[in-house]
């Protein structure tokens, strides 16, 4: 339909990646089922080598009691003979052959359609689990244990898990000290025997690293001392590592360590910087951009019937958010009956989206990933009242009004920074979004607010309150500040409806200027 492509242009309505949470869990299934057919084959091959080992083990004790039967007994001979020409060679094909060429190729076909998730998909997990510990208050132990309220999964984290947490904290100097609480807690959960050794080493130096960039310099070299002592192996390493804190310890320069080490063994690697393009929106997300208190105090919660005779009896609460660009929230605008017919009308036809890509189409190309979206023709009596009570909410007339869309995140789920308003707004008929009405249909837990990052200014979402906002100028030019995006969703889902407003139509309603900066 015209308005779904029309949507496709929108700056930023390209998701800002295309594999759902969903969709990990369906690789993760996969993955877990070769695994299975995998423990299989090897336990096959286990057994072959432990009866091989066994079987032989037992003949050659019992010629160990009898040790003139080998040189004279014929059978013997014929044994240990055959032994080398067949058995051996089995048996050492069997441990050397680690390949399962089958169900690597019934497996490869099975994955083919989805994308392994990149480093930076893992960071932005983390970022958004360390803005969920902070906005709880938890402990990295509490989370780690999966010990605090409303905690749904019993499996605690494992040592890695806790230490790749801290992985993305340990260069950075404002959070170190997070890092460390982190990696101690991996460290507590270091003798547990599901880590590789190699991962254990890794652990080990970030420790010590981290311990002297967090000033206990001490403790590190201690730390770093027992290790190389204990860790032959990997021990140039820590023995570098070694002196370099107590180079540090003894306000010594770190370069004479550099003279006896080989660049391979001391290069760190730095992680990347945060995307820039969003790095504001993160922030307003945060909390850590807020509106300063002065201009909080100018806004105004108040009642109002809107010029509408249908608010006459029951006024709107409008709570002002910000004042130019108005962006407000109208609390308790939807009824439940509302939210609950609204969701159920697009819970099925969200689903019919993905399944109509038909088994031939890959996955990859669908488009309702971060957030599922879905236009609503919302022309049946049941929503007359809900549609009448939006128009009259923005004062706006309806008939250039885009049909309501709703949309579904899930946990991680966020739409990065952007306008509503199109760029090329000359080839709209029916011009451009003039302003947007948001509904937020459910509680989210934790996150998914509406943070507009040139105004840092976040909506909370709350059941059946309604968002509104200008996006365009009076002269009908983009009001660049009205830039936004949704927040992750830190814990729970997300349900929200949509309507858009366009110029065209708006003359009375809004009377133009042809001054662009009004
Ligand atoms: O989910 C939100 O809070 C914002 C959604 C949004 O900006 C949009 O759909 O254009
Ligand atoms: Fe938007």
């Amino acid at each position: 339909s015209e308005v779904k492509d029309v949507d496709e242009t929108l700056p930023g309505k390209k998701k800002a990646r295309e594999m759902s949470i969903r969709d990990y869990q369906q690789m993760d299934l996969l993955a877990l089922e070769y695994l299975g057919y995998a423990v299989q084959i090897f336990e096959g091959k286990l057994k072959f080598m432990k009866f091989f080992r066994k079987h032989y083990l037992v003949e050659e004790s019992a010629l160990k009691l009898d040790p003139y039967r080998f040189t004279s007994d014929v059978i013997q001979h014929f044994k240990i003979m055959k032994r080398f020409v067949h058995d051996w060679d089995e048996m050492f094909k069997v441990v050397k052959d680690n390949q399962i060429p089958d169900l690597d190729k019934q497996y490869e076909k099975k994955v083919k359609k989805y994308d392994w998730p990149s480093d930076e998909r893992l960071r932005e997990v983390v970022e958004n689990y360390l803005d969920f510990q902070k906005k709880k208050k938890l402990s990295a132990k509490a989370l780690a244990d999966q010990k605090f309220a409303g905690a749904k999964h019993e499996t605690k984290l494992r040592s890695s898990d806790c230490h790749a947490i801290a992985a993305h904290l340990i260069y950075d100097p404002k959070r170190q000290s997070l890092a460390l609480e982190w990696l101690k807690e991996a460290y507590a959960r270091f003798h547990e025997k599901n880590e590789t050794e190699r991962y254990k080493q890794d652990l080990l130096l970030d420790l010590a690293f981290t311990l002297s960039e967090t000033g206990h310099t001490k403790e590190a070299v201690d730390f770093a001392e027992n290790f190389t002592r204990t860790n032959l192996k990997n021990g140039y390493i820590y023995v570098d590592m070694h002196k370099y804190l107590k180079a540090r310890l003894e306000n010594r320069p770190v370069q004479d360590l550099k003279e006896n080490t080989t660049p391979e063994d001391t290069t760190l690697d730095l992680p990347l910087l945060p995307d820039l393009r969003h790095w504001h929106l993160a922030d307003v997300c945060k909390g850590n951009a807020r509106l300063p208190p002065s201009y909080v105090a100018k806004l105004k919660c108040r009642y109002t019937i809107n010029d509408s005779p249908l608010f006459v009896l029951s006024p709107l609460r409008e709570e002002e958010l910000y004042l130019d660009p108005k962006v407000s929230i109208y609390r308790n605008f939807l009824t439940d009956g509302e939210v609950d017919s609204l969701i159920d009308s697009a819970y099925g036809r969200m689903n019919d989206a993905k399944i109509r890509q038909g088994p031939s189409e890959s996955n990859r190309s669908t488009d309702y990933r971060q957030s599922k979206v879905f236009f609503l023709d919302g022309r049946t009596p049941k929503f007359e009242r809900f549609l009448k009570r939006t128009d009259a909410l923005t004062g706006l007339g309806n008939e250039t009004a885009e049909h309501v869309q709703l949309s579904y995140y899930d946990a991680g789920g966020w739409y990065t920074s952007h306008y509503d308003a199109f760029p090329n707004d000359f080839e709209l008929r029916n011009g451009n979004r003039i302003a947007t009405v948001l509904f937020y249909l459910n509680d989210v837990k934790v996150g998914g607010e509406t943070a507009f990052y040139h105004l840092n200014v976040a909506a909370e979402p709350e059941k059946g309150s309604a968002l509104v906002w200008f996006n365009l100028k009076r002269s009908g030019l983009t009001n660049m500040l009205s830039g936004h995006g949704a927040c992750p969703v830190l814990y729970g889902h997300k349900w929200i409806a949509t309507r858009w407003f366009h110029h065209r139509g708006q003359m009375l309603k809004r009377p133009c200027t042809l001054n662009k900066y009004e």
